[in-house]
């Protein structure tokens, strides 16, 4: 039997940033969505536990024991075998959660293959913070510094546009470059009839790490104006710590044809369009 599952694109709509703990973590309030652009990974039976990266974005992605991958089929204990593969389409330290969703996917096929049951929160925790928010991917609210997960508001539809310039932002640098850490929470999302009326409602909030990433890497500036220039955009915004920025669209026609205009003005960028995905 072959078990196969799907890594969806993690997408921070906002992403408040409310305070900071004393071991540094930060404290969140975000709205994540997911995009049905992602990664595919495949579980075979075999005696040994291997990894085998294949895909357009399998460069510097490591398949030894550092691959997210892996360190989630650890958590089912030692001596387990399975043939793994993983093919990359997500750009990696990107802000939409390339590592942490594969390593979600890996829980989820892994369970399957193997007949046991997820880990428990705190294992799953210990993953990343962004994987226990990975492992049910739908509208989610996600608090704490990434474990407490609550139900999002029903998504109207809409197209979706991310855009990469193949910049590494290192998470860690765009938390310690905030100015403030004790920003507004975000106010309860309240579910929207379209997508216009729903980035009506997002224009007022924020992303707390949009200011010190693009200080980071100004370019991040350059991919939200191209993005916000794009016909029918509706908002623009990056998301996690980026560099990884995406747009909203009333539909996936028009989020197809703002990609094409990317992809022909801005050589080099990954463009990727796409609609949000539940599994
Ligand atoms: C920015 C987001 O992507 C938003 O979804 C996440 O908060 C980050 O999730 P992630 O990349 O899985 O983060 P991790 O790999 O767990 O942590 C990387 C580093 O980011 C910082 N970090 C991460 C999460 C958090 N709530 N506060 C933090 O300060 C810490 O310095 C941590 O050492
Ligand atoms: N399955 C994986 N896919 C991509 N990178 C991985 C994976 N496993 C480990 N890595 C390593 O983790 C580093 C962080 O990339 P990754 O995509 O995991 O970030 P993330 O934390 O999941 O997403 P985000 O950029 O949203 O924080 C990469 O530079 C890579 O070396």
């Amino acid at each position: 039997m072959t078990v196969e599952a799907f890594a969806p694109a993690k997408i921070n709509l906002t992403l408040h940033v409310t305070g900071q703990r004393e071991d540094g973590y930060h404290l969140l309030d975000s709205l994540v969505v997911f995009a049905d652009a992602g990664d595919r990974l495949g579980f075979a039976p075999a005696g040994n536990l291997t990894l085998t990266v294949t895909g357009p974005r399998a460069a510097g992605v490591p398949s030894d024991g550092r691959n997210l991958v892996l360190k989630a089929a650890a958590l089912f204990g030692a001596g387990r075998g399975a043939a793994i593969t993983l093919d990359k389409h997500l750009p990696a330290a990107a802000g939409i959660g390339g590592g942490s969703s594969d390593a979600a996917a890996a829980l989820r096929g892994l369970s399957q293959l193997w007949g046991l049951p997820l880990p428990d929160a705190a294992a799953v925790l210990s993953l990343g913070a962004d994987v226990p928010v990975c492992l049910a991917p739908r509208a989610l609210r996600m608090r704490g510094v990434g474990e407490e997960i609550a139900e999002g508001p029903r998504l109207p539809s809409m197209g979706l546009v991310l855009v990469n310039p193949g910049v590494e932002v290192p998470t860690p640098a765009v938390f310690k470059a905030l100015a403030r850490k004790d920003n507004p929470p975000m106010p309860h999302p309240p579910g929207w009839a379209t997508a216009a009326v729903m980035a009506h409602w997002l224009r007022d909030q924020r992303n707390d790490l949009e200011a010190p990433a693009r200080a980071l890497a100004p370019v991040i500036g350059e991919v939200l104006a191209a993005i916000a220039a794009t016909p029918g955009c509706l908002l623009a915004r990056m998301s996690g710590s980026g560099a990884t920025c995406f747009g909203i669209y009333d539909n996936r026609t028009e989020a197809e044809a703002a990609a094409a205009a990317l992809r022909a003005q801005a050589q080099g960028w990954w463009v990727a369009a796409a609609e949000p995905f539940t599994l």
